[in-house]
Parts: C-alpha cells; sequence; structure tokens
C-alpha cells in the first residue's frame, strides 16, 4: 500500500468542515473524537495509508426519505426521515431513531458517528446507525401517532433487516412508537425476526432493556468512583431530563444510597430538596410516559419543591451530575459552576450533551467525566442482548440480564482506564472510549482493504 501524506488534525478538520457545511453536531462530534485519534495514530503508518478515520467520518450512505401521514383533522402533513448508516465494519448498523422536531441531517449523523464508537466499547457485534424524523409526539394522538409511525415504516422497511440495520429507540420513540413501527414492518414484509430492539415484553423485547440506559449509566459513575476506592452512597445528584434514561438514572441512583435533587424537562427544572424517593420517580414515569405531563406539574403534588422556568438544573449545588436529555445541554459558564459547586463526577446518560468548551473545563479541572458514548453504552448492550435472544428463540430473565449489565459496565470503564490512565492518577475517559471504541473498528476496516 502507497504511503499517504500525513494530513494534520488542523488540515483534517477543515477538510471535514468543508465536506459537511452547516452541520455543526456533526463537526463537534468528529473533532471531539479526531483529536485523541490523532494522538493515538500518530506512528501508526497503516491508519493513516488507508484513511481510516476519514473513511469513518464518512458515512457508509444517509437514506433521506418523506413521510406522509393524515392527522385527527384529515390534514395531509409531510415530515422528513432519515437513516443513517455510518459503519458496519463490525456488525449490523445499530442505533435508535429519535423523533423530535430539533432532527437534522446534522444531528443524526453526529449520533451515528458516536454510535460506532460506543457500540465497539461494549465488545458486542454491532456497527453504528441512527434514524429518524422532524416529528413532534408531543400533543398528538396515540392514533396520530400510529400513522406516522406507520408511514415512517413503510419507507424504512426496505433499509433494515436482523443482519443489516437494527433500528431501536431515542427520544421520542418508546415502547408505544416501537409496537407500532415492528407492527408495520410484520405486515409488509409477513416476517417475524428481531430487526427493531427495545421490544415489548410480550412480543421478544428483552428484560432489563427498558432500564440499561440510566441504570448503565449510573454503574458507570459507581466505577469511575470505585476506582478512587469512593461509592455513590450518601451523595447529592443533580439529572437533567424527566424521560427513560433520566428516571432510571434517578432510580438506581436511589438505589445505591444517593439523594437525587432534580429532575428536568424543555419547560424548566424541578429542585426537590428532600430528594426523589421511588415513590416520587414511579409518579414522573407515569406523568411523563402515560399521561404525557410537564415537569412543572410536580410542585403541585410533592409540596417543598420548587420548579424553574426556562432553567438547568447545572447551577444546583451536587457531588454528582448526570445529563440525560439532550446534546448540548450543558454549556462552558454551565461546567464552570458546577465544577466551583464542586462536583466531582460527570457521567452522561444523553448523547453528547456537554459543549466542547464545557469539556475542556472538567478536563482542566480533573473531575472524573464519563462521555456519553462510554457512559450511556448500557443500553445498546442490551439491545445486543436482545438481538442475540431473537436469533436464538429464547429469553434470559432479569437476573441474568441485569448481571451480564453490570459486567458489561465494567469491561467498558476498564477499557477507558486501559487507554485513558494518564499515569498521574487522572484518567481521561474521552481518551480512553474513542481509542478504544476506535480500534476494533478500525483493524477490521484494514482487514477488508480497500473497501
Ligand atoms: N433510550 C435509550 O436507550 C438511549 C438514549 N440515549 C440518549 O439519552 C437522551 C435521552 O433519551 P431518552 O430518555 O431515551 O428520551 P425520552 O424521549 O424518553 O426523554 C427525553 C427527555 O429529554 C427532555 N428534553 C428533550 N429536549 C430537551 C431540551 N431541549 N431541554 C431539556 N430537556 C429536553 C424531554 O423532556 C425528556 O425528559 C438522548 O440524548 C438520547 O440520545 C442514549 C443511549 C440510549
Ligand atoms: O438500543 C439501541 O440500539 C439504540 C441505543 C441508542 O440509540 C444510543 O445508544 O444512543
Amino acid at each position: 500500500m502507497a504511503v499517504s501524506d500525513h494530513v494534520d488534525f488542523p488540515t483534517f478538520m477543515e477538510g471535514v468542515k468543508k465536506r459537511n457545511p452547516g452541520q455543526t453536531e456533526f463537526i463537534q462530534a468528529v473533532q471531539e473524537v479526531a483529536q485523541d485519534i490523532f494522538g493515538f495514530i500518530e506512528d501508526k503508518e497503516e491508519y493513516h495509508a488507508a484513511q481510516i478515520l476519514r473513511r469513518m467520518a464518512e458515512p457508509d450512505r444517509v437514506v433521506s426519505f418523506r413521510v406522509c401521514w393524515e392527522d385527527d383533522n384529515h390534514n395531509i402533513r409531510v415530515q422528513r426521515g432519515w437513516r443513517v448508516q455510518n459503519n458496519n465494519a463490525i456488525g449490523p448498523y445499530k442505533g435508535g431513531i429519535r423523533f423530535h422536531p430539533s432532527v437534522t441531517e446534522s444531528v443524526l449523523k453526529f449520533l451515528a458517528f458516536e454510535q460506532t464508537f460506543k457500540n465497539s466499547l461494549t465488545g458486542l457485534p454491532m456497527g453504528g446507525g441512527k434514524g429518524g424524523a422532524n416529528f413532534n409526539p408531543k400533543g398528538k394522538s396515540d392514533a396520530e401517532v400510529m400513522r406516522f409511525c406507520q408511514s415512517f415504516m413503510t419507507e424504512l422497511y426496505r433499509h433494515i433487516g436482523p443482519d443489516t440495520d437494527v433500528p431501536a429507540g431515542d427520544i421520542g420513540v418508546g415502547a408505544r412508537e416501537i409496537g407500532y413501527m415492528f407492527g408495520q414492518y410484520k405486515r409488509i414484509t409477513n416476517r417475524w425476526e428481531g430487526v427493531l430492539t427495545g421490544k415489548g415484553r410480550e412480543y421478544g423485547g428483552s428484560e432489563m432493556r427498558p432500564e440499561a440506559t440510566g441504570y448503565g449509566a449510573v454503574y458507570f459513575m459507581e466505577n469511575m468512583l470505585k476506582h478512587k476506592n469512593d461509592a455513590i452512597e450518601g451523595k447529592t445528584a443533580v439529572i437533567s431530563g424527566s424521560g427513560n434514561v433520566a428516571t432510571h438514572a434517578a432510580e438506581q441512583i436511589t438505589k445505591q444510597g444517593g439523594k437525587v435533587l432534580t429532575l428536568s424537562d424543555s419547560g424548566g427544572f424541578v429542585h426537590d430538596p428532600d430528594g426523589f424517593t421511588q415513590e416520587k420517580i414511579d409518579w414522573v414515569k407515569e406523568h411523563k410516559t402515560h399521561r404525557r405531563g410537564r415537569m412543572s406539574e410536580y410542585v403541585d403534588e410533592f409540596k417543598g419543591a420548587t420548579f424553574h422556568e426556562g432553567q438547568r438544573p447545572w447551577s444546583v449545588a451536587c457531588d454528582l451530575a448526570l445529563p440525560c436529555a439532550t446534546q448540548n445541554e450543558l454549556n462552558e459558564e454551565e461546567a464552570k459552576a458546577l465544577v466551583s459547586n464542586g462536583v466531582m463526577a460527570v457521567s452522561e446518560g444523553a448523547n453528547m450533551p456537554t459543549t466542547l468548551d464545557g469539556v475542556h473545563i472538567f478536563h482542566d479541572a480533573k473531575i472524573m467525566y464519563g462521555p456519553g458514548k462510554a457512559a450511556n453504552a448500557g443500553g445498546v448492550a442490551v439491545s445486543g442482548l436482545e438481538m442475540s435472544q431473537n436469533a436464538e428463540r429464547i429469553s434470559w430473565n432479569h437476573e441474568r440480564l441485569g448481571q451480564m449489565l453490570t459486567e458489561l459496565m465494567e469491561g467498558i470503564h476498564d477499557q477507558c482506564v486501559e487507554y485513558g490512565d494518564q499515569g498521574d492518577g487522572y484518567v481521561d475517559y474521552v481518551k480512553g472510549a474513542n481509542i478504544a471504541g476506535f480500534k476494533k473498528v478500525a483493524d477490521a476496516m484494514l482487514a477488508y482493504g480497500v473497501v
């Protein structure tokens, strides 16, 4: 193979910006990974010569399609759907589907890129993908959501399959939406196969999948603390979001003897100084998932709590922080506030919730900082186990899956330490996750030659 010119990091990023104009989230995600990978491959000519990072930052394909549906008033609505298939070097494309008005091609490309590294870290055979639509399920009836999901799957089904691409849930896509989409896939193809994960338990879903991302993010936090001979018990935690990831993270912090002080939604955050008990968390789950209500209503139900309209929770003093809502929800100023209030550790349940400037603040302060691609990998890991169970036509019990999740998160933590230990007692978990995730995918790509 010819020896290539070594492109340096700034030149590489110039190219990424030029080829992806205006795709700020995608550029941000690539930059965060590339700065570590350039250090790692500096003396490794084979990765340069084969243009591995350049190829990883160019999705295998981006499918975009029209999603047409009829609302309850018989108006015809038109939305745009996408599936980004980023990389399948180590297994079928795998990653969630997001329904939210903020969805763009840039957002889905960043998520599919991140997913490639995350899935590699799990050690399971899964490539990276992500999909979604700029559809807002908020305020829609069940019948409207069903018609949208059916229309979305009527196009998506031809691009996916149990050995090709296996989507799952993400923001705005939970058990209800997965049910409607799986039903439509089965109806069109006349095949019952494990083409989606996060399914209901009655029809092939896995035990522990609903809990896996939030619990996993707390297990990652637990592992970071354990590495420093510390524990969650007795610590206060600030959590953003109030969806699947946030409520399960809150539940697991509480189970381990921590005190959760906040939860939030796009309207603002609730501060409950008495802590979110299991009873309160169950109320939030029911309120958000079934009544589809707002967090502001929490203070009518539980006295002593306050609602902070239009604000995010990072100014509340805490030992632990878990951003579990969405991308770029924790900026430089907010990171500074957390650090000056004495935060010890951050574990990201959401994907890329901290801006690049915010990440620098955490690094400079040398606090324990677990990036999403490592800390929230428990969800996709249990999805991988759902695929295995579906393929074997078996189902494992809650206890067994709980044990497997615990071990998977410990394994991910240990890989981060292996590649991120700075030798002075500080572990750069971002660097560790980026390099460990990169290496497996890169080596598989090298094995395939130029494809
Ligand atoms: N569901 C899963 O298994 C996984 C989810 N994630 C990530 O976790 C995050 C949350 O996802 P889920 O809990 O599944 O979604 P969800 O739809 O269950 O909940 C999303 C939560 O984020 C809040 N939110 C959305 N936009 C917001 C904004 N602009 N400001 C403040 N809050 C906002 C919503 O109110 C809601 O509480 C996302 O970043 C997602 O990509 C990561 C790994 C797996
Ligand atoms: O379970 C899955 O396949 C998707 C999980 C996901 O979208 C994520 O890890 O961000």
